[in-house]
């Protein structure tokens, strides 16, 4: 299996402060990746890096086997779909959701007055279809709920067919029923060995969807455990990581975490 993610002694140093500490992680082709930890652990940082739009101060970020510093991100960008609060800022609140999904096909954030292809729409549809969002096709996208506009990010990031899927938060905001599907919804593409390799940022346990195989966690910069989820997602990991006592309970394919009560 090769590598889609390499980082190698990676550091990201901002006002002498060092975001990512000395990040050692690989990810391999069809892995699907958890990266959990508190606020401000370094998270998206790492995501930012993932997803080529950051560079590294020190170490080597190597993406789809190609090295940051060496390689034409312009090139690169198009394999990774990226999806957070991040794209959707830079979206038109007018475009509907249809048009948005489909102008990722086009590498473009607005609309542009030219024909679709046919075979794009189609897609852009499938897309909103395995979302459940076949219903808003025509809603404005500034008009969506925070869980329709999570679910729209994804079709669009799955548009261009990426060999790598970066997913920042996708269930944070959202009510019990929006996570609980969108949590269905992932665990469905995580499953799907025709789906990209994918990691997901979160911050908690609640929100890992079946399928996923491995977890990373992060404090303070440094990594703290990595590797298959059923060895590292332990009581012990999840309490250095967060920095208090929790008990992790796995339950059928999903993961609960609670802190223990005070004495
Ligand atoms: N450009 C920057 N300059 C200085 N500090 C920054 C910069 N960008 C991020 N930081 C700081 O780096 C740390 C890590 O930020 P990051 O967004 O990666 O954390 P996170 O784990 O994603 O956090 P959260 O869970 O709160 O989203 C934070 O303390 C943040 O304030």
């Amino acid at each position: 299996m090769s590598d889609v993610l390499e980082l190698v002694d990676v550091s990201v140093v901002r006002d002498g402060r060092a975001l990512v500490d000395d990040v050692s992680w690989s990810v391999k082709e069809g892995e699907r990746w958890v990266i959990l930890g508190p606020n401000g652990a370094g998270k998206t940082t790492l995501l930012n890096i993932a997803s080529s739009y950051l560079f590294p101060s020190r170490g080597d970020a190597t993406i789809l086997g190609e090295r940051l510093g060496r390689v034409d991100v312009f090139d690169l960008r198009p394999r990774i779909g990226m999806a957070g609060i991040a794209m959707a800022e830079k979206l038109p609140k007018r475009q509907t959701v249809l048009e948005t999904v489909l102008t990722a096909a086009y590498g473009m954030t607005a609309t542009w007055n030219e024909d679709y292809d046919a075979v794009d729409e189609d897609r852009a549809r499938a897309f909103l279809d395995r979302l459940g969002m076949t219903e808003y096709l025509d809603r404005r996208f500034g008009t969506l709920s925070e869980g329709e506009r999570k679910r729209t990010l994804i079709a669009r990031a799955m548009m261009t067919d990426p060999e790598l899927l970066l997913l920042d938060e996708p269930a944070a905001g959202l009510d019990l029923g929006g996570r609980e599907d969108l949590v269905r919804r992932l665990g469905r593409l995580a499953r799907d060995p025709y789906a990209p390799s994918m990691i997901m940022v979160t911050h908690h346990v609640e929100e890992i969807p079946p399928g996923f195989t491995h977890v990373l966690m992060i404090r303070q910069g440094k990594v703290l455990a990595a590797g298959p989820m059923e060895m590292e997602l332990s009581s012990r990991n999840l309490s250095l990581c967060f920095g208090l006592p929790l008990v992790v309970e796995h339950v059928g394919e999903r993961y609960t975490a609670q802190g223990l009560p005070l004495s």
